[in-house]
């Protein structure tokens, strides 16, 4: 076996370090969880009728507590088109339980928003913070108390942080993650994001810009660009937590059927064991194999989130510089949309999450000695799933299949990973390198100063942003308003930059995975709300990004200065109902989970 790269095995042993408190108190809670009495077949016989008064056919089994419940939690709804599928899940799974002795029920469901939907409207400054929510739901599925095992169905960007929160404060029980698979490839994305920079310059009407985005959004699964979603599923199975090479199989296949049957299987075959339960599995290496495989990935920003977020429900401290420093020896591997041309439909046709394990461990650049849901650790998940006479087995993939979009960890598309943290007097911020062109990784120009993403928007068409420009939409943050992804100012920038100006965006705001091109500091921390820098700066101040150097700051002199005053926070839509979660939340860094703050994790 390759020996582990010394810096992957540094910053390991510094998060273990750092988390050690911590991730102690959580392992205790765990064991005190496990031990608690009277187990859930020993309550009393009201709560247990209870319990089984609405399941059917598995009654008689559960009277007799024969054989392990497992407690499904699901996200679904179809206004998603990735959670669609997840309609007739419960029931198939509840069969594919009675299989082997087994019984499922659904324990709760959780909400799911669309950030697709919702994007540059005001409805997605619900989204960060639907993810407390999900992990709260999640809490109110498990608490019953009546499974041995989870089943947890999500894909999208804050419902599978969110259901892993959730699912971690039960993680003295074994769970997998079970995906549903992308939808078709449609027209590519590069093709619909130069549709819309024509519809930005005015170039086509909306009949064809619908026409373009339907051609894209299909059909049920998950979208097809390498956003958070499908940067969702390949961590999952970099930490183990799905049947190995379930993430991009499409939905309504065979191959689909039996993955998500091996699944319930081996969530029955766990059940009730303590060797692989889902606080074992989510350990400090699990968390820097998610952390891998988003840099070789060139996965989604709003990582940079959810994993600080995610491991703290284990116990487990990391941050952006041991983000930034996994990224300097984690070397890009995949090219995707927003990172390159092909979808994720080709990144798996290509080789996909297995090439991508095999390659990584091969130059000891993965742990692979973790434990995973499935027996044999890292290894297990550098196969793929294939369909032999209607048999479920895995082949390993040890060569890419089209190297424009999948290369060896030895010859990779960049040497470093896909982000870097950029700081300066300006705060801390992150900058994902890898869907932008290295000539534009550093920019310093005179900055224009937004509050919100509506005004970018007015004076770029009123021709205010021709020239060299470093766009600063502040007040975005998670404590001002939930810190939106900004990502509809992604055409008009890009106009700009085509245009041949020198461009950057600086937020303490989102974007969204489906974002590149563009040089961004995104997630600035402290946030603009109670005097952070960028409450600071003003329109004319030259501010610089750079990615090459780590810099984000400004020439202006901003001890002078006096904060910009905080907006007031906005109605409708909900919104109000959210002030709660945003006002307890902590910073970016930290995951930016009130959820978590309160609790004091
Ligand atoms: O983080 C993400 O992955 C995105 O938020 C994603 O959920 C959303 O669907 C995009 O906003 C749509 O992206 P397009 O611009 O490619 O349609």
């Amino acid at each position: 076996m390759t020996k582990l790269n010394n810096t992957i095995r540094r910053v390991t042993e510094r998060i273990v370090e750092n988390s050690r408190a911590s991730r102690a108190s959580y392992l205790e809670l765990m064991q005190r969880e496990a031990d608690r009495k009277p187990e859930h077949k020993d309550v009393a016989c009201s709560n247990l009728a209870h319990a089984f008064a609405g399941a059917l056919e598995d009654q008689d089994a559960m009277k007799a507590g024969r054989g392990p419940n497992i407690g499904i939690v699901t996200a679904y709804n179809d206004m998603l088109s990735a959670h669609q599928p997840y309609g007739r899940y419960p029931d198939r799974m509840k069969i594919f339980a009675r299989e082997v002795g087994a019984t499922a029920q659904v324990a709760g469901g959780t909400p799911a928003m669309c950030d697709g939907v919702t994007q540059g409207e005001d409805g997605m400054e619900l989204s960060l913070f639907s993810r407390d929510v999900i992990a709260m739901s999640t809490g109110i599925a498990l608490s019953h108390q009546m499974y041995d095992g989870i089943a947890c169905l999500g894909i999208c960007d804050k419902i599978v942080p969110g259901l892993l929160m959730g699912a971690l404060r039960f993680g003295h029980l074994p769970a997998v993650f079970v995906p549903s698979g992308p939808m078709p490839s449609g027209i590519s994305n590069k093709q619909k994001q130069e549709t819309r920079q024509k519809f930005a310059a005015g170039e086509i009407g909306r009949d064809a810009l619908l026409e373009s985005e339907l051609g894209s959004y299909h059909s049920p699964g998950t979208c097809t660009f390498y956003g958070t979603a499908n940067s969702n599923q390949m961590m999952m199975e970099m930490m183990g937590l799905h049947i190995p090479g379930s993430a991009f199989i499409q939905p309504g296949t065979k191959l689909r059927q039996s993955l998500d049957r091996a699944a319930i299987h081996r969530l029955a075959e766990l059940a009730g064991t303590t060797e692989r339960t889902l606080a074992k599995v989510v350990d400090e290496k699990a968390i820097v194999n998610a952390v891998i495989g988003l840099l070789a990935t060139g996965g989604s920003t709003n990582h940079a989130i959810h994993i600080p977020a995610m491991a703290r429900a284990a116990g487990i401290i990391v941050d952006w510089t041991d983000l930034a420093e996994l990224s300097s020896v984690v070397p890009l591997l995949a090219r995707v949309y927003p990172n390159g041309a092909g979808d994720v439909n080709h990144f798996h046709a290509a080789g996909g999450m297995a090439y991508v394990t095999h390659t990584l461990l091969d130059e000891g650049l993965a742990h692979a000695d973790i434990l995973t849901v499935w027996e044999g650790g890292m290894d297990a998940y550098t196969a793929e799933p294939v369909l032999e006479n209607d048999a479920l087995s895995w082949t390993p993939v040890k060569e890419s299949r089209d190297d424009t979009m999948l290369r060896p960890a030895s010859d990779p598309f960049i040497a470093d990973g896909g982000m870097k943290l950029v700081t300066g007097n300006l705060g801390r911020a992150c900058f994902k390198s890898s869907a932008v062109s290295p000539d534009r990784f550093t920019v310093e120009a005179p900055c224009r100063v937004f509050e919100n993403q509506a005004d970018v928007v007015t004076a770029f068409k009123a021709g205010e942003l021709d020239q060299d420009v470093v766009v600063v939409v502040r007040f975005q943050g998670p404590r001002a308003n939930g810190m939106p992804e900004l990502h509809s100012l992604t055409p008009s920038l890009a106009v700009l930059q085509d245009r041949g100006y020198s461009v950057a965006l600086v937020t303490d705001g989102r974007m969204s995975g489906a974002s590149g091109k563009v040089p961004a500091a995104i997630h600035c921390t402290p946030e603009a709300l109670g005097g952070g820098p960028l409450s600071l700066i003003q329109t004319g101040d030259i501010v610089k990004v750079c990615a090459s150097t780590g810099e984000l700051s400004t020439t202006a002199d901003l001890s002078s200065r006096t904060p910009a005053p905080d907006p007031q926070p906005q109605w409708g839509v909900g919104r109000e109902m959210y002030r709660m979660l945003q006002m307890q939340a902590d910073g970016a860094e930290q995951g930016a989970s009130a959820m978590l703050a309160s609790a004091g994790l």
